[in-house]
């Protein structure tokens, strides 16, 4: 491929543009969380595998963690396995813990790895099983009662698990290497048990023992709407506390948000919820000022401390 010489030039003048962000971002670590719409949509599919390369190629070091909830409730679907959620986690039990880890950490985790090495990139594909990358344990979900003065109850959901500590040996090595790693977010037990995880939950977490400047969670929306479906570009702890109290914040969204407040409490430069409906979003974010979606700046950003 050649590019004529008008093309050439209007290509100079962007890279001349983006030189100071590469030089910003060179060498920092970026975990994007991919999903949502970003993940089944073909065009975007490959805008978003494009960014990830790009990325990589000048200097920064792009960490894919993907959900796919979606797809697991397809295969379960067709194996006739029904599937229930609490507070946004899928109760797994046996049968489902099965297809979860062959759904993500097959399916899904090579389909991406594959679309980043179709674009020139080095994926390599990991779940948290691989050099014990993710150590889980079970999670305990609490739900408070209506009567304050009864102990909250305590809600079973299987294999569903939470991260216990992250090990960034691999990740690190496969970074350090030009790789680019895709994380499944499998984790596992102590006793070599299997853990099914919220794909949100585990970007935030890798980020944070990463160090990394920032995290990105692609998902449907433009970012935090707030009570009348405007976007709010930025947010500090106390107005999301808020916006979740009056319920402006719910649902699916409420992983989220808790997962980039925990990550920029963790050291994690800022955390922003992008739109992944958008065409190269991870791109619109790193290189410009005001940034696209929501931001949650961390202490780094010297916004505000983190608490
Ligand atoms: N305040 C809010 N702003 C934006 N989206 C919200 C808000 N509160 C709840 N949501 C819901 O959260 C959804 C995003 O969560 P989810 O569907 O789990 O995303 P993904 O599949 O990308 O991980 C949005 O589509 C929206 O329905
Ligand atoms: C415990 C739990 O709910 N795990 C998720 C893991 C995948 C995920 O988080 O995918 P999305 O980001 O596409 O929602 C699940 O089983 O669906």
């Amino acid at each position: 491929m050649s590019l004529s010489i008008d093309a050439a030039h209007r290509v100079a003048v962007v890279l001349v543009e983006a030189l100071p962000y590469i030089r910003r971002f060179r060498g920092q670590t970026i975990v994007v969380k991919y999903g949502g719409n970003a993940m089944v949509d073909a065009q975007l599919k490959h805008s978003f595998a494009r960014d990830i390369v790009l990325m990589k190629l000048v200097g920064m070091n792009p960490v894919v963690v993907h959900g796919g909830g979606p797809q697991i409730g397809e295969l379960l679907g067709r194996l006739g396995i029904q599937s229930r959620f609490v507070d946004g986690q899928r109760v797994t039990d046996a049968a489902t813990m099965d297809v979860v880890e062959m759904v993500l950490g097959g399916l899904v985790n090579k389909d991406i790895v594959n679309l980043i090495n179709s674009h020139g990139g080095r994926a390599v594909g990991i779940t948290g099983k691989d050099a014990a990358a993710i150590r889980a344990r079970k999670l305990s979900l609490r739900h408070a009662g209506d009567d304050a003065s009864l102990p909250d109850e305590i809600i079973d959901l299987g294999h569903v698990g939470e991260v216990e500590v992250i090990d960034t040996a691999l990740l690190d090595l496969l970074s350090g290497r030009d790789f680019i790693p895709v994380v499944a977010p499998i984790g596992v037990g102590a006793d070599g048990a299997t853990y099914n995880i919220n794909a949100d939950t585990v970007a935030g977490k890798l980020a944070a023992a990463l160090k990394a400047e920032k995290l990105m969670l692609l998902t449907n929306t433009a970012g935090v709407l707030d009570g009348s479906g405007k976007l709010i570009p930025r947010m500090d702890a106390a107005t999301a506390q808020a916006l979740i109290a009056d319920g402006t914040i719910h649902g699916g969204m409420l992983p989220k948000i808790n997962c980039a407040l925990d990550a920029v409490a963790g050291g994690v430069g800022a955390a922003h919820i992008l739109d992944g409906r958008v065409e190269h979003a991870v791109l619109l974010e790193v290189f410009t000022d005001s940034g696209v979606g929501t931001l949650i700046a961390g202490a780094l950003d010297g916004i505000w401390p983190a608490s």
